[in-house]
């Protein structure tokens, strides 16, 4: 298979430049972890057999035990349900740190008592009362408060519930997981609330190794939820305390809650080294960090510039250039570490092409993205956007379909596919695709205005009939 790029020497040496940048930031995430409040868990001895059994009881009860009793207290006490999912989905290539396709594992039983979740909930709730929110998952659509700003679950964090959790991510994922241990890379508890549209999360992966769920909310007490995910094409919903654990390249979203309140623990776990697979995730953020900071500079520029006068276009200032070489270099030297196996690198790159207006090779790019993965809703619907720039809008509404299968939330593609059907005078069609759609997409403006599109042909053509 052709790599799509790196020849020549100078290239190369700013690929070690990058890896190296990589482990260092790994390096300093691990420092920031300690202080932010969290102790990294080294494990004494080899992993246990997933099969070893210890009676719930010993799980968590004891606030403060012994040492030799905490430490028991973290053998990975309970067995799991496991799904699988295709390890090569994780786009991590040939040096993925999971030797097995199975990656999602449920537990068979709780792994934090009823009294543990409650204690946890209850400091969050108190930290959200006072307002404390943070941005981590950087949408609207729900709430998180980080672990850290909570210093008693810190501290039942310290005492033995992070060497319980992190002994049964290692049992889980023993290929991952060397004795050096783990640390936190981030902890949050997660509210969503359907009363208060706070109803999900999209789809994603985390910006860490593994990724370790807990729900602190009994399953009666919300409908709809769970997390979604992605490969599976099903939400799993677990009850109070028992704990879903996957490789953070699991495309994941939190699932849509159609009823009550849902709270969850999430610890984000990394390996004391870094692997080799993880370059991709790092160079891929560092590539969207260039990008973001591009956009930030090119409106602040249009914020600041002079409203009168000159009615030329800025020349693009000096480094410009250079910064979008870069980004373009980050995403390369990912397609290359992660021998071109990660789909979102190729959506990447078929979005900058598109934003570019070079349709032809977004869409080229698109389609190495599909092959790797044909159920990503923004890659689909992209794709809808891009066929019809070239002149093909039955494929584009195929796309758009396609789209609206793997995510029935999707706005864009509801919104594209309508305006397409409304301007192909496919009046049917676009009277099935609105009444097929959630409530909570038709409450979004735009299509709103396709909906009143749409009834005011109908009632012209009623008007002609009769
Ligand atoms: O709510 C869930 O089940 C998923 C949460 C999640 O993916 C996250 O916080 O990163
Ligand atoms: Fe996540």
């Amino acid at each position: 298979m052709a790599l799509l790029l790196l020849s020549g020497g100078a290239v190369a040496l700013r690929l070690e430049e990058a890896l190296r940048a990589n482990v260092a930031e790994h390096a300093e995430e691990r420092a920031h972890s300690r202080r932010l409040g969290f102790s990294p868990i080294v494990f004494s001895s080899p992993p246990p057999p997933s099969t070893v059994h210890i009676e719930p009881r010993l799980v968590g009860h004891s606030p403060s035990p012994p040492l030799a009793a905490r430490a028991r207290s973290c053998l990975p006490p309970f067995g799991t349900h496991v799904h699988k999912v295709p390890r090569h989905t994780l786009g991590m290539g040939s040096q993925c740190p999971f030797d097995t396709d199975e990656l999602i594992h449920a537990t068979k039983h709780p792994v934090l008592t009823e009294a543990e979740c409650e204690a946890i909930r209850q400091e969050a709730e108190e930290r959200m009362a006072e307002g404390a929110r943070s941005s981590f998952t950087m949408t609207e659509t729900n709430r998180d408060v980080p672990v850290h700003e909570m210093p008693r679950t810190l501290r039942w964090l310290e005492e033995g519930g992070l060497l319980r959790l992190c002994s049964l991510a290692r049992a889980c994922f023993a290929s991952a997981v060397s004795e050096r241990g783990l640390w936190v890379y981030r902890g949050l508890v997660i509210k969503y609330s359907f009363d208060e549209g706070l109803t999900h999360q999209p789809i994603h992966r985390d910006a860490s190794l593994l990724s370790c769920l807990v729900p602190l909310s009994r399953s009666s007490e919300y409908e709809g939820g769970g997390t979604w995910i992605e490969p599976l094409g099903q939400s799993l919903v677990l009850e109070q305390g028992h704990a879903l654990l996957h490789p953070s390249a699991v495309r994941h979203a939190g699932g849509r809650l159609r009823g009550g309140t849902r709270v969850v623990l999430v610890l984000f776990l990394n390996s004391h080294r870094m692997h080799f697979g993880e370059h991709g995730r790092r160079l891929r953020a560092r590539a969207q960090n260039i990008f973001a900071a591009a956009q930030e500079a090119a409106e602040e520029r249009e914020a600041g510039a002079p409203s009168a006068g000159g009615g030329e276009e800025d020349a693009a200032p000096a480094g410009e250039d250079d910064e979008d070489d870069e980004e373009l270099a980050c995403l390369r030297f990912a397609l290359e570490v992660t021998e071109e196996s990660d789909h979102e690198l190729f959506y990447d790159l078929g979005a900058r092409a598109h934003d570019l207006g070079q349709t032809q090779e977004a869409l080229r790019m698109y389609r190495r993205a599909e092959e790797l993965n044909d159920k990503d809703p923004m890659l689909l619907s992209n794709m809808g956007v891009a066929m019809l720039e070239l002149g093909e809008p039955r494929a584009a509404i195929r796309y758009y379909r396609r789209a609206l299968a793997a995510d029935p939330y999707n706005v864009n593609a509801y919104y594209n596919c309508g305006e397409l059907l409304l301007e192909l005078n496919r009046l049917r069609g676009l009277d099935a695709l609105l009444k097929a759609a959630p409530d909570e997409v038709m409450a979004e403006p735009e299509m709103q205005e396709l909906a009143a599109e749409l009834e005011s042909i109908s009632n012209v053509m009623d008007n002609a009939v009769t």
